[in-house]
């Protein structure tokens, strides 16, 4: 539980004098009256974005006493949090859906509990039903047989090579300068893959099924295409040491519990920031524009590596830009009843080759018995379902299901087809190693820059995920907090980078 608020937190000097309508608690429903576009509203922070991380730090500062603003480009709070409710009840999530490795201490543990949300059993990735391209189950290997044979063999091969790397950095950093052995070389993740496959020899039916483990294992789950993931980092975004679970309801109840109270300007698109010594300056498309001491930044990496979408004064440093923003995208296919075989986690098929095209289908009703289909597509693949029109992607499910369950399959009755490629206010997924990214990257894209504070999951030690995300907002509460108290003269001291979340 937040702490209680202290009776008054006092102003820096700096901070302009609040005009009395112009910030009003509660105020989600829409962005600033144009008669207060002119003027410069005053904050004791500002934060930009309204996704889990910026909510996160907003209700924190808030419970501080202080006057928070949240400034969102959507019409709606959660940013990559975005649940929708189905023709066939329920709600499924078009962004972030599990709640990666659930234990007693997850940090969203709290927020669902309280919520009394029910969160599925946890998912099972051994349970897979692959069938083959022209149809029929494939019968040779079970799902867990492919994960162990393959996947093992493959991410032996890359920890055999971080090995040698860290062995080659310990004997160059023990050599006198200029000598000793060359610094490790970074590889794409795919060049070990394709060296185990070139000497694996394996049946073209065993190499469909690791070019589809290839793909969910990896490209997938890390959003990224095998030739952009560092080899060297493969591994390194570690979530916590348990399982995934599904929220029942979808994910951005936890976002719309967080927002609650808080002063946050919905259809504020944020397009310049300005920082010096005195504070920080933001302006919105419209012309509104806000002032604070202090400003929380959780602009997706991917926004912030297009510098002009939000153009900053003094430029940001390149290593606020540096590390890889993938896509994933989803089509949420819903139907009436399951055709698809219930209890099998995932539906899959073979693959010819890496590019993965409706390869991998999660599979709802295993877990929370909603008769939903999810196909989940990566990287470039994803990229090229993003150019075509929803009618066109549908066509494409469709002949890749009627491969699986036969031309009787019916169409969804409902579909969701995500694009967060082109999502202006998002530019990606969630962020990624890539190769030649040095392992302390988070720390660069989480510190702050005078007095702007960078929150968001790309800053986080547990990266591309929502838990991680929140924990960055909390994390630079605190730093905020502790900058305030040491300008007012108190002891603190702000907590050095990359100590938390
Ligand atoms: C398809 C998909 C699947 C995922 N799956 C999982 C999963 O299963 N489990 C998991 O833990 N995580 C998952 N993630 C990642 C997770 O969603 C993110 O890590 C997390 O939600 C990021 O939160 P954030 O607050 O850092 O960023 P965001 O939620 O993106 O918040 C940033 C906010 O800034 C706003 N913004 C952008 N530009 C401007 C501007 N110019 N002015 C004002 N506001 C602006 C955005 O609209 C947004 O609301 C997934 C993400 C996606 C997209």
């Amino acid at each position: 539980q937040p702490p209680a608020p202290p009776p008054e937190a006092a102003p820096l000097p700096g901070a302009l004098p609040l005009p009395p309508a112009a910030l009003t608690p509660n105020s989600t429903s829409g962005g600033p009256p144009a008669a207060a576009a002119a003027e410069q509203q005053a904050a004791d922070v500002i934060v930009v974005g309204a996704g889990i991380a910026g909510l996160a730090a907003a209700k924190e500062l808030a419970a501080s006493g202080l006057r928070v603003v949240v400034l969102e480009a959507r019409n709606r709070t959660g940013g990559r949090l975005h649940s929708v409710p189905t023709a066939a009840g329920g709600r499924v999530d078009l962004g972030a859906m599990w709640a990666h490795g659930w234990n007693e201490s997850h940090p969203l543990r709290p927020l669902i509990s309280a919520l009394g949300l029910n969160v599925s059993r946890k998912q099972n990735y051994n349970s897979g039903a692959i069938f083959q391209p022209g149809g029929g189950r494939s019968s040779f290997l079970s799902y867990a047989q492919v994960q162990r044979g393959w996947t093992n063999v493959l991410e032996a091969n890359i920890t055999r090579m971080r090995a040698a790397a860290s062995a080659a950095a310990a004997a160059a950093s023990a050599a006198p300068a200029g000598a000793g052995a060359a610094p490790p070389r970074d590889v794409p993740v795919l060049e070990p893959y394709l060296a185990w496959l070139e000497g694996a020899w394996l049946s073209p039916n065993a190499t469909r099924q690791a070019n589809l483990l290839l793909h969910t294992r990896m490209q997938v789950l890390l959003n990224a295409n095998a030739s952009e993931l560092s080899a060297l980092r493969y591994g390194d975004a570690k979530t916590l040491p348990a399982e995934d679970v599904l929220i029942e309801g979808g994910m951005d109840a936890l976002t719309d519990d967080l927002a609650r109270g808080l002063d946050v300007r919905l259809g504020t698109v944020v397009t310049n920031i300005s920082h010096d010594a005195s504070g920080v300056r933001a302006a919105a498309a419209g012309g509104a524009a806000f002032a604070a001491p202090f400003a929380v930044v959780t602009l997706p990496l991917g926004v912030l590596k297009e510098p002009s979408t939000v153009v900053f004064d003094p430029p940001l440093p390149a290593a606020k830009r540096s590390a890889g923003m993938g896509v994933l995208d989803k089509v949420v296919m819903v139907w009436p009843e399951p055709w698809w075989p219930k209890n099998a986690d995932f539906i899959s098929r073979e693959m010819p080759d890496l590019s993965g095209e409706w390869c991998v289908f999660l599979n709802y009703y295993a877990t929370l018995r909603l008769p939903v289909l999810v196909a989940l597509h990566a990287a470039d693949t994803a990229r090229g379902l993003e150019a075509r029109g929803d009618a066109e992607v549908l066509e494409g499910a469709m002949e890749a299901l009627r491969g699986i369950g036969g031309p009787g399959v019916p169409p969804p009755s409902q579909s969701f087809v995500t694009r967060w490629a082109a999502d202006p206010f998002a530019r990606g997924s969630y962020s990624f190693y890539a190769v030649g990214n040095p392992r302390d990257i988070v720390d660069a894209l989480g510190d702050p820059v005078g007095r702007l504070h960078f929150a968001g999951e790309a800053t986080s030690r547990h990266p591309a995920t929502a838990h991680g995300a929140y924990e960055s907002g909390l994390r630079e509460a605190r730093r905020v907090l502790a900058a305030r108290a040491s300008e007012a003269g108190g002891a603190a001291a702000a907590p050095p980078a990359g100590t938390a979340g």
